[in-house]
């Protein structure tokens, strides 16, 4: 079955706004642990602009599921992940000026390190996903560098309008296909909401969908749970039979 990991990226977001205590993300992650999220997402980015370290390890502590790391390609951020020991790690793009992420990990112009980087973290017993554009090139390389796993980058398809959204869509059915191809697990995520998950959750082959600000910005008004539960319950109506 489709599984949905849910970013808590945002509620960190809104916490460090007012450098308050509130809202916890750990709260928020075990909050959607109970409505039915199959893993918990979460992005430790260098300007720590949300996720703390403190929260990952709190987090981490916390899980009955599993946790998916996002984390740079840096020195510093491998060894954070090694220490952690999620169960899944996502290696992604960063710009420190960025208002989120643009485009994904160029894996074929990166070669050398990320294959390091995948390496590295296999030696610590985690699996590793690359977040990358549905791009031939770099389904190529993500596959030859050893990771199991991808997430297409779906910012394209999000925000994208009339024909060429289909156009967009096309491309992650594309990368989706190629993935298994190369016997990928294959994930997507990225500014997927509750009128456009439908048709990415019904490509066939595609394993999980990582959802953050849609899933925080609707529990404003109807509460993390039935966020939660809603969005799952988007996807699994809309997911191919297996
Ligand atoms: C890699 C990714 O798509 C998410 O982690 C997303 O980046 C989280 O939100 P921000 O980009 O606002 O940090
Ligand atoms: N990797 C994508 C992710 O975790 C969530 O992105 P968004 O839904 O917050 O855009």
């Amino acid at each position: 079955m489709i599984e949905l990991g849910v970013n808590i990226d945002h509620v960190a977001t809104l916490r460090q706004q007012r450098l308050t205590a509130y809202p916890d993300p750990v709260r928020a992650a075990v909050l959607a642990e109970e409505a039915g999220a199959d893993l918990i997402t979460l992005h430790l980015r260098e300007d720590r602009r949300h996720i703390q370290d403190a929260d990952v390890a709190a987090i981490r502590a916390k899980l009955r599921t599993r946790m998916n790391l996002e984390c740079a390609v840096t020195a510093e951020m491998l060894e954070l992940a090694c220490k952690a020991r999620p169960q899944d790690v996502c290696l992604v793009p960063e710009k420190r000026e960025e208002l989120t992420t643009e485009g994904g990990l160029d894996v074929a112009g990166r070669f050398d390190s990320v294959r390091d980087a995948v390496n590295r973290l296999h030696d610590a017993g985690i699996r590793v996903s690359l977040f990358i554009d549905p791009d031939a090139r770099q389904i190529e390389a993500a596959s030859r560098s050893g990771a199991t796993v991808i997430e297409l980058h779906t910012g394209a398809y999000a925000d994208a309008a009339g024909p060429d959204a289909q156009a967009e869509l096309e491309r992650v059915r594309t990368g989706v296909v190629e993935g298994i191809r190369h016997g990928l697990r294959v994930n997507a995520g990225h500014g997927l909401h509750y009128e456009n998950v439908a048709a990415i959750a019904a490509l066939p082959g595609i394993a999980e969908l990582n959802i953050g600000h849609a899933i925080i910005a609707r529990a404003v008004f109807d509460g993390l749970e039935k966020a939660v539960r809603d969005m799952k319950a988007l996807m699994v109506a809309a997911a191919a039979p297996a």
